[in-house]
C-alpha cells in the first residue's frame, strides 16, 4: 500500500501494528537517546476500563491516536493535540461465550490503517473497518465461526488494496488460514489454509521449500485421511511484507491436538513460514520448522525482514525466533536456509537443524530420544523438556536497529513436564490432549532473558536476566535505546549495544502489551499498555490457581500475584521540559 509505505517513513507516526511492514519495530526518532532516557517522566496515562490482557499497542497518524482493549474490544479515538480527548469510541456487542474458546486469554494484538479506515479483527472473527475520522462502520466481514472454536486474536495488516487476517483455534481443531479481504468492500478476495488439498492451500507447480518444488498434494500426504481437516495451523501471529519482492511472510501453528501420537506424520503445513503472493494468494515458498509437533511448538512468531551482508554479500534476510527455541535465518527472495541456532542455551529437545544440503534430512531438527512425546507415547509423562510449551518465545514481538545490526529479543526461559492423553474431537470443544506443568531451567530461579542477538552468526551478544518471562514486545530508536516491559509491570530501558539498564519506570500493571513512540507538537513520547494477561498471565487474567491449569502456565507463573494485579492502562512518557 503506497500510502502506508509513505507513511510509515514519517518516524512521528506509527501507522502500523508492526511499525513498518518489515516488522523491525525500529523508530528513526532520537530526542530520547543513551545520555538523557534516565530522565523519562510520565507525560499522561488513559485508563482503557478493560481488565484482564492488553496486547498491542496504540496506532499514531498525527494527531489522532487510535488505542484498542482486549474483549470486548472497545476502540478509543484521541486527540493529542486537545489533551487527548476522546474523539470517537466503538464499543462492539460480542457474545460473551466466545471467552471460553480463547485459548489464551482474550487478548487482541491491534488495529491496522490504510484507505481512511481503521480495521479491527474482534474476538468473535468479526473483521471490522471504522471510519478513521467518525469511528462509523464502513464494512464488516466474518472471518471464522467461534462455535467451531474459530476466534480473532491478531492484528489485520493492510497490504496494497487487502486486509490481510489470520485466524485462532488451534487448541480446537480448526482448519486455519489467511484470508484476504478488499479493503474497500470487505469482500473475500482469497483464502490460503495451512493444510489440506493444494487448491486450499494455494499452492502450485513452482511452490518450493528448501529449494526444491513442494509437488501434488504436499499436505495430503503427511497426514492420516481425513485429519488435515481438524489440522489446525492457526495464523494469529503477525504479518510482514516486501513491497519489492511482492510477498508477503506469516508462521503457521501447531497441528492441533498436543497428543502427537493420534496425527502420525509430518502435518504440513503446520509450524511451516510461509510466503505468499499477496495478490493471488499463492505461495512462493514454505519452510516447516517442526515437523510433527510434539510439543506445541506453534510457529507464528513474526518474520523480521532486514537487508545485511553475509560473507561479503548484501542479502534480503528474514529472521524468525520461534517458539521451538531455534533463532531462524533465511534468504527471504526464495526461502534459502542459512542460519538455525538456539537463541537459550538451555534449549534440550533438539540437537540443532541438519544444514547439510545433500542430506535427505536437510533442514528438519534432530529430535532427541529422550524430549520425544510421541517415544514415550499416552499416559507417559516426559519431564524436563525445555523450552516450555510457550516457547523461548511466544507472540511477544522482538525489534532489529540497523544502527547495530542487532535482534533484540524478548524471551521465556521455562521448561516443561508434558504427558499426553487421548483426546477425541467435538466441534467447539478443546482438543488439546497433554496435561503440562511449568517451571525454570534446573538449578535457577528466573523465567527470562531479554537479549540481543547476531542473525547474521546465530549468537547472543548480551543477555539481561529477568525474573519472569518476557511477555512485552520491544522497541529499538536511533537514539540506542531499546524498550520493553516486564510481567511485574517495569518499562525498561537498556542501551542497545551493551544491554545495561537506563531506566526503568513501574507500571499499574504487568505489561504483555508491545512499546511504540512517536512525536507530537516536536516532542518524542513512548508509549506502552499494560494491563497483566496473555498465556503467561492467565492465572491472574482469568482467576485461576490450579497449577495445571491455563495448560500448565498458572502454577508456572504463580509468584506473579504478588507482584501487579489487572487493569488497563496506557502509559505515556517524555522528557522533561528542560
Ligand atoms: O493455536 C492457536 O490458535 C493459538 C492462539 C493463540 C491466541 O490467539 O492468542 C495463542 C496460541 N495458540 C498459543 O499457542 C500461545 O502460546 C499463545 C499465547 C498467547 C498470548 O496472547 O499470550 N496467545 C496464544
Amino acid at each position: 500500500n503506497d500510502e502506508l509505505i509513505k507513511m510509515s517513513q514519517n518516524p512521528k507516526d506509527w501507522v502500523m501494528p508492526t511499525g513498518d511492514y518489515a516488522n523491525t519495530r525500529y523508530s528513526k526518532l532520537n530526542q530520547i537517546n543513551a545520555q538523557n532516557v534516565g530522565k523519562l517522566q510520565v507525560a499522561w496515562t488513559f485508563s482503557t476500563g478493560v481488565l484482564r490482557g492488553h496486547e498491542g499497542g496504540p496506532l499514531i497518524i498525527g494527531n489522532i491516536m487510535y488505542v484498542h482493549t482486549p474483549f470486548p474490544n472497545k476502540v478509543y479515538a484521541l486527540d493529542l493535540s486537545q489533551e487527548n480527548k476522546i474523539v470517537w469510541r466503538y464499543e462492539p456487542k460480542q457474545d460473551p461465550n466466545v471467552i471460553p474458546v480463547m485459548c489464551c486469554d482474550t487478548v487482541n494484538r491491534g488495529l491496522s490503517y490504510g484507505d481512511g479506515k481503521i480495521f479491527l479483527h474482534q474476538a468473535d472473527t468479526t473483521l471490522v473497518a471504522l471510519d478513521a475520522k467518525t469511528g462509523q462502520v464502513a464494512w464488516s466481514a466474518k472471518n471464522g465461526d467461534p462455535s467451531k472454536g474459530e476466534t480473532g486474536t491478531s492484528a489485520p495488516m493492510v497490504i496494497k488494496d487487502k486486509v490481510l487476517v489470520g485466524i485462532s483455534g488451534g487448541e480446537f481443531g480448526v482448519q486455519a488460514h489467511m484470508t484476504a479481504y478488499d479493503i474497500k468492500t470487505g469482500k473475500e478476495v482469497w483464502r490460503g489454509y495451512s493444510e489440506g488439498p493444494d487448491n486450499q492451500l494455494l499452492v502450485d507447480d513452482k511452490t518450493t521449500a528448501l529449494g526444491k518444488p513442494i509437488g501434488k498434494d504436499s499436505s495430503l500426504k503427511t497426514w492420516q485421511g481425513d485429519q488435515w481437516k481438524i489440522g489446525g495451523g492457526a495464523t494469529w501471529g503477525w504479518i510482514s511484507y516486501d513491497p519489492e519482492l511482492n510477498l508477503v511472510y506469516y508462521g503457521s501453528g501447531n497441528p492441533s491436538t498436543w497428543n502427537p501420537k493420534q496425527r502420525p506424520g509430518d502435518n504440513k503445513w503446520s509450524m511451516t513460514i510461509w510466503a505468499r503472493n499477496p495478490d493471488t494468494g499463492v505461495a512462493k515458498w514454505v519452510y516447516q520448522m517442526t515437523p510433527h509437533d510434539e510439543w506445541d511448538y506453534d510457529g507464528v512468531n513474526e518474520m523480521i525482514l532486514s537487508d545485511q551482508q553475509i560473507n561479503g554479500q548484501p542479502r534480503k534476510l528474514l529472521t524468525h525466533f520461534d517458539r521451538n527455541g531455534l533463532g531462524y535465518t533465511l534468504d527471504r527472495t526464495n526461502g534459502e536456509l542459512l542460519v538455525a541456532e538456539k537463541y537459550d542455551p538451555k534449549v534440550n529437545w533438539t540437537s540443532g537443524v541438519d544444514m547439510d544440503k545433500n542430506s535427505p534430512t536437510y533442514g528438519r531438527p534432530k529430535v532427541l530420544d529422550a524430549a520425544s512425546t510421541d517415544k514415550a507415547g499416552e499416559d507417559h509423562n516426559v519431564k524436563g523438556i525445555c523450552p516450555a510449551a510457550l516457547g523461548t518465545k511466544d507472540e511477544q514481538p522482538a525489534a532489529y536497529s540497523p544502527d547495530t545490526q542487532l535482534f533484540y529479543v524478548p524471551t521465556n526461559h521455562v521448561c516443561m513436564d508434558y504427558e499426553p492423553f487421548k483426546v477425541s474431537y467435538t466441534a467447539g470443544q478443546p482438543y488439546v490432549g497433554a496435561t503440562l506443568s511449568m517451571y525454570p531451567p534446573q538449578g535457577e530461579s528466573h523465567m527470562g532473558n531479554f537479549i540481543a542477538w547476531d542473525g547474521k552468526t546465530g549468537k547472543i551478544v548480551w543477555s539481561n536476566k529477568e525474573q519472569f518471562s518476557v511477555w512485552s514486545g520491544a522497541l529499538a530508536t536511533a537514539g540506542g535505546v531499546v524498550f520493553y516491559g516486564t510481567l511485574e509491570g517495569y518499562l525498561k530501558a537498556v542501551d542497545a549495544k551493551t544491554g545495561k539498564e537506563l531506566y526503568k519506570f513501574k507500571t499499574p500493571s504487568g505489561i504483555i502489551g508491545n512499546v511504540t513512540t512517536y512525536e507530537n507538537g516536536g516532542k518524542q513520547y513512548v508509549a506502552v499498555l499494560s494491563g497483566v494477561g496473555g498465556w503467561a498471565g492467565i492465572g491472574l487474567a482469568a482467576g485461576l490457581t490450579d497449577p495445571t491449569a491455563g495448560l500448565g502456565a498458572v502454577g508456572g507463573y504463580a509468584a506473579l500475584s504478588n507482584y501487579t494485579a489487572l487493569g488497563g492502562t496506557l502509559t505515556v512518557f517524555s522528557l522533561p521540559a528542560n
